[in-house]
């Protein structure tokens, strides 16, 4: 697809006119902050890191990116990062929080000259000679994602370099920001493009299940557990182990992972013996881990070994303008790019203002409704929050193509309709998910094993289907 001709603007020193993807590399202007720690666990010291990367990790753990050796700093004290406003300091968990001006802030909008205190440290946030030059390949996208704000274009930058190394790699965002396409894009650029790859999602899999998901087990093992099976890791041997949701995974499954990642040995549930595997695992998650480790529901040890290589994906609000060419893109994948007339500068602008908690799957299916129910549907999607009970206008007319039987009594009539519509949801969320349940549970919003009994009862899958 090639996007239409667009403008976009980088901020105040820097806007670009953007007809196409260009191959000539672009020299891009990017604010700086420098970071001077002036007082460290009480006594006073001078030292300063430079913020022209997209984000800071502050802490008392060595992992951290800016490492504070102060008893009254959490392990994973605060995040400073670029945001649509400039710079933004986020407490991610921390135990005695951070403190701008004499007041504890959750999180704020930073500037040059601004004091962030941490436990019996400082930090002042210094204007570093304005901006850096920063050299970015000229490029829109990545494989199938779009993107032309700086944070998108600084992010396909960084997946290209990881898209030719072999490690593995945490991917972090919100839900719906495109994290399952940029793994997949990164295992097609990898020399483990023709092998397997197997996905789990941690979250639709039950607590007792999810170490024979991932490890595999032998006849006997557990009730249910008819015959030996192999797990993820040994069925992606040679390839790629995608963990989705990996923040969802219980506790005491964190260790044995921890191990599986260490050794790349995995032990069958209920057998003695350690099978070699070769891997690479890319996980993501929609969760703060930083936040998860701190309040402890995530092991540190696990989080440490996994954030080697953590790319994030930063939610739709602070790039808004991605918003013309991800239209553009999607009109265009649906074959209805003349259908831009859809999308009038007042409805732009209803766009641009609204906060899309759905992300890029939510615009998607916005302009799949507009497309196919009419301009209604979007001005009120970005008027509505998702949770309206309003509804939309284009609902009457979507019910009214339901066909409502009044030859039926009420109640039959109804239960024919949603077994019809079950059936039909199904097969399509089926399709979707290319026949992989945990994938159809967690878009549906199903529990995985609610959807396993579903498509039994409509005869779309056999088995008691766990084994
Ligand atoms: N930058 C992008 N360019 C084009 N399409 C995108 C982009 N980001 C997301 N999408 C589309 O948005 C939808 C959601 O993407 P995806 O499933 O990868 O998100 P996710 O972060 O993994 O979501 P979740 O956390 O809910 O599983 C998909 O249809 C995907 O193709």
């Amino acid at each position: 697809m090639r996007p239409m001709p667009f403008s976009r603007s980088l901020g105040s020193t820097d806007t670009v006119a953007v007809t196409e993807p260009r191959m000539q590399p672009e020299i891009l202007r990017v604010p700086r902050l420098e970071l001077c720690v002036e007082r460290e666990g009480g006594k006073p010291t001078r030292r300063a890191m430079v913020l022209d990367s997209d984000f800071v990790r502050v802490g008392a753990h060595p992992s951290n990116d800016l490492v504070l050796s102060d008893r009254l700093v959490s392990r994973f004290h605060c995040i400073l990062e670029r945001s649509a406003q400039g710079f933004r300091v986020t407490d991610v968990g921390s135990l005695n929080g951070i403190w701008i001006g004499g007041a504890r802030v959750r999180d704020a909008d930073i500037r040059p000259e601004c004091v962030i205190e941490l436990g019996e440290s400082t930090i002042r946030v210094r204007d570093a000679s304005a901006v850096s030059e920063t050299e970015l390949p000229a490029t829109l996208s990545f494989g199938s994602l779009w993107g032309a704000s700086l944070a998108m274009r600084r992010m396909f930058h960084v997946l290209q370099r990881v898209g030719q190394s072999s490690s593995d790699v945490l991917i972090e965002g919100e839900n719906g920001t495109g994290k399952e396409l940029i793994a997949t894009e990164l295992v097609q650029r990898s020399n483990r493009a023709q092998k397997p790859l197997v996905i789990v999602d941690c979250g639709a899999i039950s607590p007792t299940l999810i170490e024979s998901e991932l490890f595999g087990h032998v006849r006997g093992s557990f009730t249910g557990a008819s015959r030996d099976r192999a797990g993820a890791f040994e069925e992606a041997d040679g390839g790629t182990v995608f963990l989705d949701e990996i923040g969802e995974l219980p506790l005491d499954m964190q260790p044995k992972l921890l191990r599986a990642l260490a050794s790349r040995e995995v032990r069958r549930v209920g057998e003695s013996r350690a099978r070699k595997v070769d891997i690479r695992v890319i996980a993501a998650t929609n969760r703060r881990l930083e936040r998860e480790v701190n309040s402890g529901r995530f092991r540190e040890d696990l989080y440490y070994r996994l954030s080697v290589v953590t790319v994030r994906v930063p939610p739709l609000r602070e790039r808004k303008e991605d918003l013309p060419l991800l239209l553009q893109h999607f009109l265009s994948d649906l074959g209805a790019p003349e259908q831009i007339s859809l999308f009038p500068p007042d409805v732009m602008d209803k766009m641009m203002r609204y906060d899309w908690p759905g992300n890029v799957r939510e615009l998607r299916n916005q302009v799949e409704r507009t497309v196919v129910l009419g301009g209604d549907a979007l001005l009120a999607g970005a008027e509505a929050s998702p949770t309206s009970p309003e509804g939309h206008p284009g609902d009457a007319r979507a019910a009214e193509a339901l066909g409502a039987d009044i030859e039926r009594p009420f109640k039959e009539a109804k239960e024919a309709m949603v077994d019809r519509f079950e059936r039909e949801y199904l097969v399509a969320l089926l399709a979707w998910a290319s026949g992989n349940v945990s994938r159809a549970a967690r878009k549906a919003g199903l529990d995985r094993m609610y959807l396993h009994r579903l498509l039994q009862r409509h005869g779309l899958r056999r088995g008691a289907a766990l084994d």
